[in-house]
């Protein structure tokens, strides 16, 4: 079932140039792009920085109102949608940012932070909220005893860890990550990785991953969609764009990796060298 489909979808930014008389102009950030994501896949958008990636995710999760072009939710358009039809889609689209601490309110408990959902229900018993928090803590690894802890208690890991957990408060159909363990470690970048994947199994959600790092998105994908100056130009299964990739510009992006699976790379120089 087709969870979410992005169609046509542009993006044009109105820049002005530096000095007093300078022109206003117009920069197409994305143009023309279309991709779909089935219930309970990961799709990857991947491209060098700059090519529309956070962009299009922004749009697709309703935080920026394209130029152009429609964005359908389970079956319903959403491009424009307001008041309750919105509020639903804020509640089944949740997103997971690069930056764990600039998405964490630093004067909050995770507590807090974490049962806000159930705050706005109207859910007030103490204990209702602490044992809900507590059980998300442990889905996502963290220790429930320290629900009671502020983010700035917490390592860059643990912080990510603690994003995610708000992500899920809700139960959402779909989550999009934003360069979401991009600025960590790479071992703990993996067991991030290890636990998104994880979540995704045991509630059966859907992924939009944006990426630039293609060993992340070659871990985590089933689909890779590879954005180039605004527009797709390739997508197809992780095994297709990873070994034989169409698009010259997935040639390059790969090729700048060189040793991202030796039996991909093996098949993709095979291909190439006809
Ligand atoms: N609010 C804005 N006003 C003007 N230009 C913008 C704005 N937001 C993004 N852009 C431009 O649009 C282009 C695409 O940006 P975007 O952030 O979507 O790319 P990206 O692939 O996610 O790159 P990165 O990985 O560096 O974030 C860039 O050239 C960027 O400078």
């Amino acid at each position: 079932m087709t969870l979410l489909e992005v169609r046509g979808v542009t993006k044009e930014f109105v820049t002005r140039g530096e000095g007093a008389r300078a022109r206003k102009s117009t920069f197409t950030a994305v143009d023309d792009v279309s991709f779909e994501v089935e219930l309970g896949e990961t799709l990857a958008i991947v491209g060098e920085s700059g090519s529309g990636k956070s962009t299009t995710a922004r749009i697709a999760a309703r935080l920026l109102e394209p130029t152009n072009g429609t964005v359908v939710f389970d079956g319903q358009d959403v491009t424009r949608a307001q008041g309750k039809d919105l509020a639903k889609f804020r509640n089944d689209v949740q997103v997971v940012f690069q930056d764990p601490f600039s998405s964490l309110n630093p004067r909050y408990t995770v507590e807090r932070i974490i049962t806000a959902p159930l705050t706005y229900q109207g859910v007030t018993p103490a204990t209702t909220k602490r044992a809900f928090a507590q059980e998300l803590m442990e889905r996502v690894g963290l220790n429930p005893d320290h629900c009671r802890r502020y983010p700035a208690q917490f390592s860059g890991g643990q912080a990510q860890r603690i994003g995610i957990a708000r992500a899920l408060a809700v139960n959402p159909k779909l989550v999009i990550c934003d360069e979401a363990v991009s600025a960590l470690d790479v071992s703990i970048q993996a067991q991030v990785l290890e636990l998104l994947m994880r979540l995704q199994r045991e509630s059966g959600f859907s992924y939009v991953f944006i990426a630039h790092d293609l060993a992340v998105v070659r871990q985590i994908s089933q689909r890779v969609a590879v954005m180039s100056r605004g527009r797709i130009v390739e997508v197809g299964s992780r095994e297709q764009v990873f070994g034989e990739p169409r698009h010259e510009y997935t040639k390059t992006l790969l090729a700048a990796v060189p040793r991202i699976n030796p039996e991909w790379d093996a098949r993709r120089r095979q291909k190439e060298a006809g």
